[in-house]
């Protein structure tokens, strides 16, 4: 290890310690015993909540010897998944001085750029997502927050398999309720098992011993109700379908599910845990999310109107020119079946349909910039009117950047996503759902749905062939997505059996997407080949959706399982600053512990592989931000 080996010219991670089972005797380490002096209801401050959770008190900062540039952090983390899709998780108070195990508090764009070095899969932990848990602005009726980081350090609004990975992780490491006191007496209800103040009514778990389900009695509390694809030869064959339904009615079902409110940018989404066998030993856990109500927004919301009038006659003008000479028209039918060729045809390549001038549509399903990010203006019904003034109400993902993660969502704008956009029903006209996206010489059509982050859904006839690394890359980031999108390919296996493929914005390909499978379900229901309730055949396992039709909620039920838990370390001695992603090679040599094993390893050995890793600040737009700290 050579940490004097430093410069001050980017930010150096190096993973120190991942292994499975290496129970670290240092109470100090333990993320539950963070926690134990909280006291939340003293902290008046709410922009500062996070401070005033720790044990301790001292002021991060105030200690020169604490400073972030000359000790290293250690963060305790646990890697899990859902479906394959799968996360870094770790709890803000898990952030700590490797002197004296202070707390720190890291910005939000030191845990974007966190985020692209853990999730990195040949230099990191390898993830989607990383997940941060966090207390919830005191004003708000949340037990948790949940900050999302997709892979490339973008942040996302909502995630649904994070929701059930980060509920077991609560579960597993026993992390208190953040919720108000008064709050949760006045609202027996939010949570439904807490009735012996406890917010988890399972039994205390030992976090020198990592949970490991090895219970063969849980085994059948698994597999009810097997279920064989027809035609698929994926999961099906390999791992059984799983009806939450089924399990709550299993005779396994002798300890009340658990009820979690979560915050994310996207709203409170509910979790509720199934039961788990009484050791909590389970490797995986069960759990279904109430996502609230799929939404479709104006694109006055996302684009200043007036801007995009202008570029939107501009589109017209050019589309009108261009059809006179040789670009295509839509037909229904090339429109409908979405039935083009499989392999992209030679214009369709990603910087053609990047050029592409936005076409004409009426409602894209982005969260708009101003409710997403709104810092300050508690009426989002203003934020289209705010879009072309002055008066910093429409808070970019930029200026976002720039505040400490304690104001991320305080204001109440964030969580009032109806204001300024319709649901979707079946009553939904099919402008509303139903768009058109030039690509190229033909015309996809696609279904925008937000699940409070944005999804763009195609129904094909094969999912399987189709080259989704082509096509998810350019529709990601296609002009009518600001914010860029998530892609859901889908393929309509029967009304209640679906085959998703998924293009996340941010990660590319992953296994398996939540919001993504809530997303597909409710474009079949809007499309009429979809049941309510329907299995979403993932790459990475098996989702159950259901769109309610008495209040248009939809939820998503599907297992969260543990893959292992471990330490990052992480070194300041190299802070980027400016224009230069490349990877740092100042870091030398293994950190303490030596080796070089990661991920399911065994024995003690730990340690970098041996170059640090630097960070580069990007945002959604891949621009970079400055003077972070
Ligand atoms: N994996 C998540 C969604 C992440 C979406 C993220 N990629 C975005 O930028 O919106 C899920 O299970 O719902």
């Amino acid at each position: 290890m050579d940490q004097n080996q430093s410069t001050t010219s980017n930010i150096n991670f190096r993973l120190i310690n991942s292994n499975l089972n290496n129970n670290n005797n240092n109470n100090n380490s333990n993320i539950n015993n963070n926690n134990n002096n909280n006291n939340i209801n003293n902290n008046n401050n709410n922009d500062l909540n996070i401070n005033n959770t720790t044990t301790n008190s001292q002021n991060n900062s105030s200690n020169s010897n604490n400073n972030i540039t000359q000790h290293p952090l250690l963060i305790k983390f646990c890697k899990m998944h859902g479906c394959c899709n799968d996360f870094v998780i770790f709890h803000i108070d898990n952030v700590r001085f490797e002197n004296d195990n202070r707390i720190y508090h890291p910005s939000i764009p030191l845990l974007q750029s966190i985020a692209q070095n853990v999730c990195h899969r040949s230099t990191g932990i390898g993830a989607d997502q990383l997940l941060v848990l966090t207390p919830p602005p005191l004003n708000i009726d949340a037990d948790y927050q949940m900050l999302i980081f997709n892979a490339d350090g973008s942040v996302a609004e909502n995630c649904a398999n994070g929701v059930t990975c980060i509920s077991k992780f609560i579960i597993d490491y026993q992390i208190p309720l953040y919720r108000n006191n008064s709050m949760s007496n006045n609202n027996s209800s939010s949570n439904i098992n807490n009735s012996n103040n406890t917010n988890i009514n399972n039994p205390p778990v030992d976090n020198n011993n990592f949970p490991v389900n090895n219970n063969p009695e849980l085994k059948p509390f698994f597999i009810k109700q097997q279920h064989q694809s027809p035609n698929q030869p994926h999961h099906s064959q390999q791992q059984p379908i799983k009806s939450i339904n089924s399990l709550l009615d299993s005779p396994y079902s002798t300890f009340q599910p658990t009820q979690f409110k979560i915050l994310t940018i996207a709203g409170i989404q509910h979790c509720l845990t199934l039961p788990q066998h009484q050791q909590n030993n389970a490797k995986t856990l069960w759990s279904k999310v109430d996502m609230g109500n799929p939404l479709v927004f104006s694109i006055y919301d996302t684009i200043n109107t007036q801007q995009y009038h202008q570029q939107e006659n501009e589109t017209l003008a050019a589309i009108a020119a261009a059809t006179q000479a040789t670009t295509p028209t839509p037909t229904s039918s090339s429109v409908s079946s979405n039935s083009f060729s499989q392999s992209p045809s030679q214009s369709d390549t990603p910087s053609s349909i990047m050029s592409l001038s936005p076409p004409t549509i009426s409602s894209i399903p982005t969260i708009p910039t101003s409710s997403r990010l709104n810092l300050n203006n508690n009426n989002s019904n203003s934020n289209m009117d705010n879009s072309n003034s002055n008066n910093n109400n429409n808070t970019t993902i930029d200026q976002f950047q720039h505040f400490p993660i304690f104001k991320l969502n305080q204001a109440a704008g964030t969580m009032d996503r109806m204001a300024s956009s319709r649901v979707l029903t079946t009553e939904s006209s099919i402008e509303d759902y139903s768009k058109t996206i030039q690509f190229g010489t033909h015309f996809i059509n696609s279904t925008l749905v937000s699940l409070g982050n944005p999804h763009c859904v195609l129904h094909l006839e094969n999912v399987e062939e189709f080259p989704l690394e082509h096509y998810g890359k350019v529709i990601e980031s296609h002009p009518i997505f600001p914010q860029k999108t998530n892609v859901e390919f889908v393929e309509v296996k029967s009304m209640d059996l679906v085959r998703v493929r998924v293009w996340q914005r941010g990660c590319g390909i992953t296994s398996s997407c939540g919001t993504g499978a809530a997303a597909a379900l409710v474009s079949g229901v809007l499309r009429g080949v979809n049941s309510r309730r329907a299995l979403i055949e993932m790459d990475g396992g098996i989702l159950e959706a259901e769109w309610r039709e008495d209040n248009n909620q939809i939820f998503i039920s599907g297992p969260a399982t543990t893959v292992f838990e471990g330490t990052i370390r992480l070194y300041f001695d190299e802070l980027e600053n400016d224009d230069n992603s490349s990877f740092t090679s100042s870091g030398s040599g293994g950190s303490s512990g030596g080796g070089s094993s990661f991920g399911f390893s065994s024995g003690g050995g730990s340690g970098s592989s041996g170059n640090g890793w630097s960070c580069c600040m990007r945002n959604r737009h891949n621009s970079h931000t400055s003077s972070v700290f």
